[in-house]
């Protein structure tokens, strides 16, 4: 029997169906939580998934062998933009949780974190909500569900960000609140008392699927899926706050604060990530994996986990712990995960994995060669080397590229003028040649 739908999704996509759909379908309340889930753009996804009834194959690759399981939790897909079907949920008092997984860059923030009010698409979205017409923003998208369901008197409800963002949570509330407060003032007060926002702190690596994948689940189990998902077996979710209408019996960790958790997944493992997209592209290689076989780039990494950790609040032995267990799975040689995927959208990443440790670094009086190593490499990815740019809110960075200070200057005002770091940046960027 299918589960009725009690939570909805907004960003179809590979993490989020070897993520949050597979810990709600291996939840054992599991049949009481369907999952309506929407593309964040285009349709194809959704269009596909549906025709499959939301039905799709996990393939778990580990180091030595798939294991493919069907997974069922998610009950109906739909088009980002089909708003009128998410009101239609938002407005059912048993939906209980929203959750989210739509890039870092669609929160739409502007440098003082809160919603870019100056973005085009966003002013668009502040007169489509204010005047019932359908927005396209992601701000847009989750204030036009609010405010259905408050205008219905569905109740309270969870808002889960599952972004690569830290404090993903009020992050969420922030540009939710700023939009519903420019579209309606009765909104924002409706929002602050009946949604909340949850923090998380989420952990799969989840490559793109590829042709090979798609037969081989069709050669292994006969089901003939368009859009299976690939992921590794380490899997992690960490949460902190309130679900007023309830939630799956997810088998997470639910915590006071996930800041410690957070820190230590986006420096240590995202940032790795980025210095190996960046850094490792730059020297010819395609995957995480074969920038892990590359004894230059290991060691690279190495010296950023030693600089990243000493801004990590966990104790020593955890964090060893941590870099023995991301080395483990950085090596997996059977997960092609691309450094061109990693690298898309720098201008978003870099303030959020690698320029904390750059300013904490600085102040202490050091010169973090390992984190110059990432902005410089990012620079050297700008001007062209390595992994394609692939970045939306990269176009003023590239322009600025050919200058360290003038790009630090609109990067991390506050570092433009530390001549010392101007020219380490600038003397990694000439040794690359
Ligand atoms: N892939 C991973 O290993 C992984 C792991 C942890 C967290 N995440 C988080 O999940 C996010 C999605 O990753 P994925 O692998 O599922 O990617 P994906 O490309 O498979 O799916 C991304 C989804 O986000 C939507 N989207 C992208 N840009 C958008 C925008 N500007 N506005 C609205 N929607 C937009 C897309 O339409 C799609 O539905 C990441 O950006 C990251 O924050 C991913
Ligand atoms: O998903 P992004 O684009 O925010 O970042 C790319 C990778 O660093 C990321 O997806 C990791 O694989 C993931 O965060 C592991 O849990």
């Amino acid at each position: 029997m299918t589960a009725p739908v009690r939570m909805v999704h907004l960003g179809l996509g590979g993490f989020f169906r070897a993520h949050q759909a597979w810990y709600t379908g291996a939840a054992p309340d599991a049949a009481d939580w369907g999952i309506a889930a929407f593309t964040g753009r285009s349709p194809e996804l959704a269009d596909r998934l549906a025709a499959q009834h939301g039905r799709y194959t996990l393939i778990v690759r580990g180091p030595e062998h798939d294991e493919m399981a069907a997974q069922s939790a998610v009950v109906a897909a739909h088009p980002g933009t089909d708003v009128a079907a998410w009101c239609g949920y938002l407005v059912r008092p048993e939906v209980a949780v929203v959750t989210l997984t739509v890039t870092e860059a669609a929160y739409r923030r502007d440098r003082s974190g809160g919603l870019d009010l100056s973005d085009p698409a966003v002013r668009a979205d502040l007169e489509a909500v204010r005047s019932g017409a359908a927005p396209v923003t992601v701000p847009g998208r989750l204030v036009a569900g609010l405010a259905a369901r408050r205008a219905a008197g569905a109740g309270p409800l969870a808002v889960v960000s599952c972004d690569n963002l830290p404090g993903n949570g009020e992050v969420t509330a922030r540009v939710v609140l700023d939009l519903a407060a420019a579209a309606d003032p009765a909104l924002a007060p409706w929002i602050r008392d009946s949604v909340s926002f949850v923090t998380t702190m989420v952990d799969r690596i989840t490559p793109r699927t590829t042709d090979d994948d798609v037969r081989a689940v069709h050669e292994r189990t006969g089901f003939a899926d368009a859009v299976p998902v690939v992921t590794e077996p380490f899997t992690e979710w960490v949460l902190s706050g309130d679900f007023p209408a309830g939630r799956p019996a997810w088998d997470a960790r639910f915590v006071g604060d996930v800041t410690p958790h957070e820190t230590r997944k986006l420096l240590l493992l995202n940032g790795g990530h980025s210095l190996l997209a960046y850094a490792g592209s730059a020297r010819g290689h395609d995957t995480i994996a074969e920038a892990m076989a590359d004894p230059v780039c290991r060691d690279w990494l190495s010296e950023w986990w030693d600089e990243a950790s000493r801004h990590v609040p966990l104790p020593a032995g955890e964090l060893a712990d941590y870099r023995a267990a991301l080395t483990a799975r950085f090596t997996n040689p059977r997960i092609r995960h691309l450094l061109a995927q990693i690298a898309a959208d720098g201008s978003q990443k870099l303030p959020i994995r690698v320029l904390p440790v750059l300013r904490a670094e600085r102040a202490a009086g050091r010169m973090p060669g390992a984190a110059v190593r990432v902005l410089a490499a990012w620079i050297g990815h700008l001007r062209g080397l390595g992994a394609p740019v692939n970045d939306e809110g990269a176009a003023p960075y590239r322009k600025r590229a050919g200058s360290v200070p003038d790009l630090l200057a609109l990067l991390a005002p506050d570092l433009a003028g530390d001549n010392d770091l101007i020219k380490a940046v600038e003397s990694l960027g000439r040794g690359r040649g």
